[in-house]
Formats: C-alpha cells, sequence, structure tokens
C-alpha cells in the first residue's frame, strides 16, 4: 500500500514522542519558557520535537522537516537546566543523546518545505498541556501541496469511559483509524452523518484569544446546532470531528488578531484524517486549506471542518454574516 513506510515511522515517533510528553506531565510540573511571540513552550515541546526529527532523520535523511520549535531558546547559558532536562527525557528513548545532539536534531525542523516535507507539531495546544487538559503530537507528510500521511497523537483523550491516550492516523486514499496508545487493534473512524442537526454538537479552542467564539456559537445555532460547544485544546477537535463525536469545528479569526494566519502544523494531520474520516475542511470562505506556501497558510482565513453533509451551509452561513 501506499506510504506504508512513512506511515509506519511517522506512528513509531509520534508514539515515542507522545509518550515523553506524558512522562514529562505526570513526573514534573512543566515550566513555560515564553518564547519571542510571548507563548509558551516546555521541556515536553522540545524533547517531542528532538525525539521525532531524530527518527525522521534516521527513516527519509533526505526530507526537509518544517517544525513549530527551534533550539534558540535552549542554547543560551542561562537554560542549560533546561536542556539538561530535555536531554534527559530524550534520553528516556534514546540513550545516547547529548545536549549537543538534543540541539541539533530539534533544528532538524528548521526547514522552509518543498515539494515533500513533513510538518510537525511536537505538542500542539501547550496552553492544555500546561493546564493538565488536552493536547496533541501532530506529524504530517505533505507532497505536492497535499496531505499525505496525518498522525496525531492524544495521551489526554478518551473515548467515552475508555482510557486516556488514543492515537488516530490516516493516508490518503485508504481511510482514517484510532487505536489506543497502549497499543490494539485499530479501529475505523467515520464521520457523523445523518441530517439531524439538533443532535450534533460543535467543538472549538478553549482559548478564546484563538479563534472568534461570538461569531462561532452564532455560526452554529444558525446552522441548527442548538447544544452549547464542547471547548477543547488542540488538533484533539480534529479527531473528535472525525470520531463522529462532533459534526463541526468552527475556528474563525480572533477580533484581536484579525490578520493572523494559521500555521501548517496546527492543521495538516488533522485535516486528512477528517477527510479520510468522510468529512470535509476548507478555510471559512469555502476554499482548500493550501499547504503549498511554506509554514503558515497564507492564502487562507479561518477554518471549517465539518462531517460534510453540513458544509455548505455552514459556509453559507459564514457569507451572510
Ligand atoms: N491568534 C491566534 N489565532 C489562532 N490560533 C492561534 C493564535 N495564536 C496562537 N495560535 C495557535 O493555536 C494553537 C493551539 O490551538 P488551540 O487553541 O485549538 O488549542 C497554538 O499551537 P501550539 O499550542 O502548538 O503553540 C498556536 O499555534
Ligand atoms: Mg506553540
Ligand atoms: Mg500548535
Ligand atoms: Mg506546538
Amino acid at each position: 500500500m501506499a506510504y506504508d513506510t512513512e506511515k509506519k515511522v511517522a506512528l513509531d515517533v509520534a508514539l515515542a514522542a507522545a509518550h515523553l510528553c506524558d512522562r514529562v506531565r505526570q513526573e514534573i510540573v512543566p515550566e513555560s519558557i515564553e518564547k519571542d511571540d510571548r507563548s509558551p513552550v516546555t521541556v515536553a515541546d522540545f524533547g517531542s520535537q528532538a525525539v521525532i526529527c531524530q527518527g525522521l532523520g534516521v527513516a527519509f535523511p533526505q526530507d526537509p522537516i518544517v517544525g513549530e520549535e527551534d533550539s534558540a531558546d535552549l542554547r543560551s547559558p542561562e537554560r542549560a537546566p533546561q536542556l539538561q532536562l530535555v536531554t534527559r527525557y530524550v534520553q528516556g528513548t534514546l540513550p545516547t543523546a547529548t545536549p549537543d545532539t538534543v540541539v541539533q536534531w530539534i533544528d532538524r525542523g528548521n526547514a522552509q518545505g518543498g515539494d515533500r516535507f513533513w510538518t510537525l507539531d511536537p505538542i500542539d495546544g501547550t496552553k492544555g498541556f500546561l493546564r493538565g487538559d488536552q493536547y496533541a503530537v501532530a506529524l504530517a507528510l505533505v507532497e505536492g501541496g497535499e496531505v499525505k500521511v496525518g498522525v496525531l497523537a492524544c495521551p489526554a483523550l478518551s473515548f467515552g469511559s475508555g482510557e486516556p491516550g488514543l492515537v488516530f492516523v490516516a493516508v490518503r486514499g485508504e481511510g482514517a483509524s484510532w487505536m489506543p496508545l497502549k497499543g490494539g487493534d485499530p479501529q475505523p473512524l467515520q464521520v457523523v452523518t445523518g441530517a439531524e442537526a439538533d443532535g450534533f454538537r460543535f467543538v472549538e479552542s478553549v482559548e478564546s484569544g484563538h479563534g472568534d467564539q461570538t461569531r462561532q456559537s452564532a455560526i452554529a445555532q444558525a446552522v441548527g446546532i442548538t447544544q452549547a460547544s464542547i471547548r477543547m485544546d488542540s488538533q484533539a477537535k480534529y479527531a473528535a470531528v472525525a470520531a463522529g463525536q462532533a459534526a463541526l469545528y468552527l475556528r474563525l479569526p480572533s477580533p484581536k488578531t484579525p490578520d493572523y494566519r494559521e500555521k501548517i502544523w496546527d492543521h495538516a494531520a488533522g485535516v486528512l484524517i477528517i477527510e479520510e474520516a468522510g468529512g470535509r475542511v476548507t478555510d471559512m470562505l469555502g476554499q482548500p486549506l493550501d499547504f503549498s506556501q511554506g509554514s503558515k497558510l497564507v492564502n487562507n482565513q479561518g477554518v471549517v471542518a465539518s462531517n460534510g453533509v453540513i458544509h455548505e451551509t455552514v459556509i453559507a452561513a459564514l457569507q451572510q454574516g
């Protein structure tokens, strides 16, 4: 089957990284370092990126990686204790790791893109990770501007009363599935179908600054969704739609940052998982997300991810105001 090796390697490295993040959260209260854009990053974000870039580097030495983090904030002498801590956690997976190899692995993720590249969010939802809520390790392969393989590892997510820790994977044209992070048989993913919108739920970010919650509620109501939103950090929202737990994920530009452009690693894996589960993802104008323009979705604003059935109705409601 197509992309068999890529799928296997992506799953292996994402699982190793998810395990690292989970260990950090169980063992310490991770402190956050503030990046230049004032957003937080933790030892787990750095460790996750190091483990994944190392593994991809061995399996696919020619492939560029467009990752969220870089090691600049870890290299300064006053950050030596944090780099030591990252190295200690990476050694749990890669025993020969040193501070030098760790920063080199992290910086493999500094590529700009190309015809074929990986995009990596070592922890999507760092604010959720810090709060003890949802987060995801997100990895995707993009070829010719199209997402071909997507993996989302969600250590804190569960379905119903099941144990937390789920992983989602999709290969273009071959469907999407989920399994427990601990291992087990893959189960197919399928969006919720039917036209009974009043039974549907919608998902949105916990962070009010990452979207427009007022407008998101208004649009959901306009398309007949009467129930309150489910607020969740990270691309776990894409997983919720792919698994049929919600019919819609709305991410409309925040009035505080109207010119914000979404980052490719915040969406690539989730988009493919929803599409392969039978759903649809576009921007707020109904255009496909364009992953061929470097690290940002410069040609898109807002994201609408749905079960497909209600998609056109949502886009129409957005055009009306
Ligand atoms: N003004 C903004 N509008 C939309 N997304 C934003 C934003 N500022 C930051 N983000 C992104 O929102 C992501 C988290 O999404 P969510 O709110 O759905 O959990 C962050 O990913 P990281 O946590 O990987 O940095 C970050 O890239
Ligand atoms: Mg971040
Ligand atoms: Mg992110
Ligand atoms: Mg991140």
